[in-house]
């Protein structure tokens, strides 16, 4: 799949110092950190907040506005450009807020960030955008849903590189070969303990405190070797392979990243389960000797138990090998106790000739039969240890020298035979289990580099598919950009409220030149009035997030949306009350931008607050004027003040209206939450007039009666 964030744009980025917030010392960190300059700008520009916010001084918000700095710069536009006032970039950001939920992973969240709207006039970078999310629509659809799916991305994160701490106590290089010492120092002594050896005995002393050792020149190999002192020789130290001195550090690669590696290739069985194609250089082969590796390794590095019988055997002898000799000792002592009890001697006629001639001594003969009785329990205490513990041709010759050959009574091992044949076993599982080591790392090591590529892979599906999480969750749809000047939809869902309420009433709207709008009322300004709390700010949030998301190449929250040309976008929230000198002449500086040729759109709620009614429905009336007067420009002006503010304009304004369709059986409103066309909405308090009227009775309903008349358009105050 292709990805967006890091095609190729018309200004490319050539130095950190370009972009705005990077002085000399924080290029310096940068570089340091990525390794060059190319490495650091290439991290900003792909929005890598992760790898960004490692370096010492970067804070995470601090990251993000260099990759959106280096972004505006690259593409040559930036958020302001699009989103005008400080409300437009709040609705933005609660948007933002809203689609980075659907993010599983950090990645995406950061990158996320990178997403904001364009001014039609970069449709370029819009359509791409489109055709980017558009290869992930149909994933969302497939898989937003599963939650062992999601589950899995959310466990892919950035790969951690192996400790910087990583150390092997077990093994050592022994170098004779001064220059060879160099060598290994350089390329291992990080990892391992590397030594000069001056001498034999040196060499002796040395390799004894190690379980293996290793060399790179033969300088001692000729040496008659000590029993227990087994070096192993690779010839030639520039083509050692680490995987083989040190297959710990592939390992400990892979065992530190094992759940983020194990998620992502069920990700990848799962995609493809699905028949969607995902890493497809990576065959079902290489994916499955991929995973029958991982599933021989350990968390800490080693293989795992229960894959490696000689492993296993040698572990279980080691651990039993106390317990197991005890027991058969006890009972072999016992045996031999019953065995003396019941003994008794009977002496041959010979055998008392002899005695009684002095031939032969009574001492003599009761050792024979002892001799007899001891050698038989040696023998089965023997036969037991090496059953039980399974032992093996060489490891049975050890038992021979475990018990002394003088008679002891009762039955004891020889401690320091014993210790021998625990070291002989400690250091058979020490061979094997590099041996497996080496294996598997030899194994791994050629999934290193792919395992990386998928890792990256993965991160960057992310990015797409949480943006089709969020658009299979609302439902949304890529809306159709139209070249005329207007904003139409069918069945829009204000998503803020959806996400709140999750059901609520679908609106549909025009304004402008739209195939929604109807004949004649293509009006591109408009009032829109209603009744209180009939939905009029919730529509126009409605309308600014459809702006919003269509801008940024989103699909939108319509089941049918038509979108003009928009450069600017102006929102202004309802204000709390009137505002002061000041803020009343910021709100107007901002509305002098209208005069500037360019679409602009302008959506504004209850704006008359901001002063007093007479005076603002003079400033609405000629602000419309002005909006009006640019072809290009569309404007909605939610307002209670709508009669007040025509009266004012010469302008081609269309009123609107929310209405109430009337009061339901409990008296309570029923809203109409589409806007009625050309059509000035009854207020609540009309309603609410009606409501007294219908609740009372006698001279309290005439009065209710009268107020009501007072409605009507045109009744004049008489009696
Ligand atoms: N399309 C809708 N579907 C369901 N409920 C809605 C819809 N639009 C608005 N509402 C409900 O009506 C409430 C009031 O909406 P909103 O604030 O948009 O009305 P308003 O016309 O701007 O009110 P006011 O004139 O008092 O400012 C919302 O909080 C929401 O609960």
């Amino acid at each position: 799949m292709k990805n967006v964030l890091s095609t190729k744009t018309s200004q490319p980025l050539l130095s950190l110092r370009e972009i705005h917030g990077i002085g000399e010392r924080v290029a310096d960190k940068l570089i340091e950190h990525f390794g060059t300059e190319d490495a650091a700008l290439q991290a900003i520009c792909e929005g890598d907040i992760a790898s960004l916010s490692e370096i010492n001084g970067i804070s995470h918000n601090f990251a993000l506005s260099l990759a959106r700095e280096a972004r505006s710069r690259t593409e040559g536009c930036s958020i302001s450009d699009f989103l005008k006032t400080k409300e437009a970039l709040e609705l933005y950001s609660r948007l933002l807020e809203l689609i980075k939920s659907f993010a599983h992973t950090t990645h995406s969240r950061d990158r996320l960030n990178l997403f904001y709207p364009l001014p039609a006039s970069r449709m370029d970078l819009i359509q791409k955008r489109q055709a980017f999310i558009g290869e992930y629509l149909e994933l969302g659809e497939a898989f937003s849903e599963n939650s062992e799916f999601l589950d899995l991305l959310s466990r892919v994160r950035k790969l951690k590189p192996v400790p910087a701490n990583l150390r092997v106590r077990d093994r050592i290089i022994l170098c004779g070969d001064p220059k060879i010492l160099e060598a290994a120092r350089e390329k291992f002594q990080p990892f391992l303990p590397v030594q000069g050896v001056e001498d034999f005995s040196e060499f002796v002393d040395l390799a004894r405190g190690y379980s293996s050792v290793i060399v790179f020149d033969d300088t001692y190999l000729g040496f008659d070797l000590p029993e227990g002192i087994e070096p192993e020789y690779f010839q030639d130290i520039s083509r050692a392979e680490f995987c083989q001195v040190l297959p710990e550090k592939e390992l400990s690669f892979f065992a530190r990243n094992l759940y983020c590696i194990r998620a992502c290739l069920n990700i990848v069985s799962a995609l493809r389960s699905q028949g969607f194609g995902f890493f497809e250089g990576f065959s079902e082969e290489k994916l499955g000797i991929l995973n029958a590796a991982l599933s021989k390794l350990g968390e800490d590095g080693k293989p795992v138990e229960g894959f490696d019988p000689e492993i296993d055997r040698l572990g279980a002898a080691l651990q039993n090998l106390d317990s197991v000799l005890t027991s058969a000792l006890n009972e072999a002592n016992q045996r031999m106790n019953r065995t003396l009890e019941a003994s008794s001697l009977t002496l041959s006629g010979q055998e008392l000739i002899k005695l009684v001639s002095g031939g032969m001594e009574i001492k003599d003969l009761l050792a024979k039969e002892l001799d007899r009785i001891y050698k038989t329990e040696i023998k089965a205490v023997k036969e037991e240890i090496a059953d039980k513990l399974g032992l093996q041709k060489q490891e049975k010759l050890m038992l021979e020298s475990l018990f002394p050959d003088e008679i002891s009574y009762p039955l004891s091992v020889d401690q320091s035979q014993l210790q021998l044949l625990r070291q002989k076993l400690n250091n058979s599982l020490e061979k094997t289990r590099l041996a497996r080591k080496r294996e598997l790392a030899k194994t791994l090591s050629a999934f290193h580099q792919p395992v990386e590529q998928l890792v990256k892979e993965i991160l960057d599906f992310d990015l797409g598919f949480s943006i089709a999480c969020f658009s299979a969750k609302f439902q949304l749809k890529v809306p159709k950009l139209i070249r005329e000047t207007g904003i139409g939809f069918e069945a829009g869902e204000n998503l803020f409220l959806k996400a709140r309420h999750g059901e609520i009433d679908p609106v549909s709207y025009s304004i402008g030149k739209t195939s929604f709008s109807p004949a004649g009322l293509e009006n591109r300004v408009v009032l829109l009035s209603g009744v209180n709390s009939g939905g009029k700010t919730s529509l126009l949030e409605l309308i600014a997030q459809c702006v919003i998301l269509g801008y940024m190449g989103f699909p939108v929250p319509a089941k049918e949306l038509e979108l003009g040309p928009v450069e600017e976008f102006y929102y202004f929230g309802k204000s709390k009350g009137t505002l002061d000198a000041g803020a009343f002449e910021t709100t107007l500086k901002q509305f002098s931008m209208l005069s500037e040729v360019s679409g602009k759109l302008v959506l504004a709620d209850e704006l008359e607050s901001i002063t007093e009614p007479g005076a603002s429905a003079r400033i609405i009336a000629g602000i419309l004027e002005y909006l009006y007067r640019n072809e290009q420009s569309l404007g909605i002006f939610v307002s209670h003040l709508s009669e007040l503010i025509l009266e004012n304009t010469g302008a081609e304004v269309r009123v609107d209206g929310i209405e109430a369709d009337g009061l339901d059986s409990n008296l309570e409103l029923i809203v109409n939450r589409n806007p009625v066309y050309n059509r000035i909405a009854r207020s609540t308090p009309e309603l609410i007039v009606e409501r007294l009227l219908r609740k009372t009775t006698g001279k309290e309903q005439e009065f209710y009666s009268h107020l009501k008349n007072k409605f009507r358009t045109g009744t004049k105050m008489d009696s």
